[in-house]
């Protein structure tokens, strides 16, 4: 580089380094403004996540960036990323307390990870909140006596002995609700233990998501939907979309949202294990998805084993999914083994065929996400 290129580089870098620091104070402007939009919502108990105010938001977003030759989806990609730093600067403020005369809430297995989760949120919301654990039982009835809500977040294979064993002597207007993965024999297990207010429900994702907003929490009514009507709308408050599925459908889901997600990959980590995988040189030579999937799977063996055995041992239904998979991936490797390539392309397009519109939807959602990932890279 000779002297002119490297004073002009260093001239517009400066320049550069302004506009950023302007950005930095337009952002501290943003959160402050954020922040007096979660206390006006604290206030009046409306929802963290405003979905047609950041639809609307973005149109216009979106149209502005249009006519000044910036790329829309670079204004869009900007504003989602800041609004998901509003969900967390709103949280700090707390939430509305939709029920105002509970007594408290008891959280059986509360020093569990997502019991600690529901445990913040719920005290986030002016809720008094006690914890029941291993220890605990010997002061169970002090610890139950005046509950409003008992939530159970306990590992799967103990949940329904717990409850038919446990949960019997619970005050009669009190509401009993569980987090587990599965639903049917969970909810049925409530309903014999217990003559009140009974609710399954099941949030899909894990209690590192640092705010609720967006995320789903399933919900299986059991029985005295009035009685708890005010928690489906403290969890709203929270963010979080609700989804009402039957006990039997969401588990025939499960098996392979969870089981056999989980399971596969579960199976690709052990692969790599016995293969001696070189995950250092892997990385070095990964394309992008290649990266996302390594990220997958590596991510479950950074969690707890007993938590993924939980999951995938939780329903024998699973093994048939499972096994239906192995059929197919034997009957894929024969096509490979006979080197029939027709036979492999006729078979994609008829996949393909069946994926319809969700095909090309998945190629937009996975294009953003790669972008994401290698925008991650550093060095
Ligand atoms: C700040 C708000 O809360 C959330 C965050 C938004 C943002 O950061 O712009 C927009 C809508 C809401 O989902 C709001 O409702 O305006």
């Amino acid at each position: 580089m000779n002297e002119k290129t490297t004073a002009e580089l260093e001239n517009l870098r400066g320049l550069i380094d302004g506009v950023d620091q302007q950005l930095l104070h337009l952002l501290r402007k943003r959160l402050d403004l954020v922040a007096q939009v979660g206390a006006v919502k604290h206030g009046a108990g409306l929802p963290i996540y405003a979905p047609q105010r950041e639809a609307k938001m973005l149109a216009k977003r979106r149209a502005e960036a249009q006519a000044m030759d910036v790329a829309p989806q670079l204004i869009e990609d900007i504003l989602r990323r800041l609004m998901r730093e509003s969900y967390l600067n709103e949280k700090d403020v707390g939430f509305k307390q939709v029920k105002t005369d509970l007594g408290h809430v008891v959280i059986v297995g509360g020093e569990g990870k997502l019991g600690g989760l529901f445990s913040q949120m719920l005290t986030l919301s002016g809720y008094e909140v006690k914890s029941l654990d291993k220890d605990d039982w010997l002061n169970s009835q002090t610890i139950f006596d005046g509950a409003g809500l008992v939530i159970v977040t306990v590992p799967i294979n103990i949940t329904c002995e717990l409850i038919a064993s446990k949960l019997t002597q619970l005050p009669s207007n009190c509401i009993l609700a569980d987090l587990t993965s599965i639903k049917t024999a969970p909810v049925e297990a409530m309903l014999a233990a217990h003559s009140g207010p009974v609710l399954g429900l099941h949030p899909m994702f894990g209690p590192d998501v640092g705010s609720l907003a967006k995320q789903v929490v399933v919900v299986c009514h059991g029985r005295g939907e009035s009685e708890y009507q005010w928690l489906i709308e403290q969890i709203k408050i929270w963010g979080a979309r609700i989804v009402e599925a039957e006990p039997e459908k969401h588990d025939k889901a499960m098996q392979l949202v969870q089981a056999m997600r989980h399971f596969s990959s579960f199976v690709y980590g052990l692969n790599l294990y016995k293969e001696e995988a070189d995950i250092e040189s892997l990385l070095q030579f990964s394309s992008p998805i290649y990266r996302l999937e390594l990220a997958m799977v590596g991510r479950l063996f950074a969690q707890s084993p007993e938590l993924y055995a939980d999951i995938i041992f939780a329903q024998e239904e699973s093994l048939v999914a499972i096994s239906d998979y192995l059929d197919n991936y034997s009957q894929a490797l024969q096509i490979l083994k006979s080197g029939n390539r027709e036979a492999f392309v006729k078979q994609f397009e008829e996949v393909a065929q069946w994926f319809g519109d969700f095909a090309p939807q998945f190629q937009r959602e996975s294009r953003a996400m790669l972008q994401s990932v290698n925008d991650m890279k550093t060095g």
